[in-house]
């Protein structure tokens, strides 16, 4: 099986004062489709880095980087930005829709953006909305949602373009725990049924229960796996 995502021997280095501050020390990370993994880590620990790297956002100072069996290390700008478009879902911290578009609107803009229109783009939104328990609220605005609401929003928007990679950035941190749970279940249920690779980052614990892989990130290194979940 070709990995979702392959990181090998990634290290991210910025400039700090006169002296070099290194984010992720030389970290390797592979992720199986219909894989969900976790990587929990204190503030500072280099987890934003990583979503960058897996992301194409940033460029390593060294390593190599596979979407699909694909090395992406060394690509444009524009070769970057592609794959983000045909391969990769990102779901951000807070759920970053547009406050003027209705739910429907949100994943239709996603399918627009690649140059997609027509019928078939709103079926498939509807499609995805359902997939998320939100059926019926595909005419509410941002205003009109929960905040869980809306994170399934972003998931849903973030699923539109079929995604090899998910990546998933501290989708909890604005819901109590009860509804973050949910959302984590929701994200284990959709990288199951549907063969992506995601990458959940997050310093909350609550994850634990429901990801099949933890990694710890601290200081710039991967160190500690195991397999738990209830399956799925
Ligand atoms: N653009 C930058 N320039 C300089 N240093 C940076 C930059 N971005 C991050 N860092 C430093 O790199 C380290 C890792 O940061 P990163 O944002 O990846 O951690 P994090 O685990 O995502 O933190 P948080 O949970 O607080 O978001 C930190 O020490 C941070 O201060």
């Amino acid at each position: 099986m070709t990995a979702a995502l392959t990181l090998t021997d990634i290290t991210v280095t910025y400039p700090d004062g006169g002296r070099t501050l290194t984010a992720l020390d030389n970290i390797s990370l592979e992720v199986q489709p219909g894989e969900t993994i976790a990587v929990v880590g204190p503030s500072g620990s280099g987890k934003s880095s990583l979503l960058a790297v897996a992301g194409l956002l940033l460029t390593p100072n060294s390593g190599r980087i596979e979407i699909a069996g694909e090395d992406v290390t060394q690509l444009s700008r524009s070769a970057a930005s592609q794959v983000r478009l045909a391969q990769l879902g990102l779901v951000f911290q807070q759920s970053n829709l547009i406050s003027s578009l209705t739910a429907r609107e949100q994943l239709e803009m996603a399918a627009r953006l690649r140059g997609e229109k027509g019928r078939a783009v709103r079926q498939r939104a509807d499609e995805l909305l359902d997939a998320v328990g939100l059926a019926d609220a595909a005419g509410r605005r941002p205003h009109q949602l929960s905040g869980g609401q809306r994170q399934r929003v972003g998931i849903a928007r973030a699923l539109m373009n079929d995604p090899t990679l998910l990546l998933v950035d501290e989708p909890t941190s604005a819901l109590d725990h009860e509804r973050g749970q949910d959302i984590i279940r929701l994200i284990t249920r959709v990288t199951d049924d549907r063969g992506i690779g995601t990458v959940v980052v997050t310093h909350d614990m609550g994850v634990l229960e429901h990801a099949k892989r933890l990694l710890t990130l601290e200081d710039g290194q991967l160190s500690h796996s195991y397999a738990g979940g209830h399956g799925g």
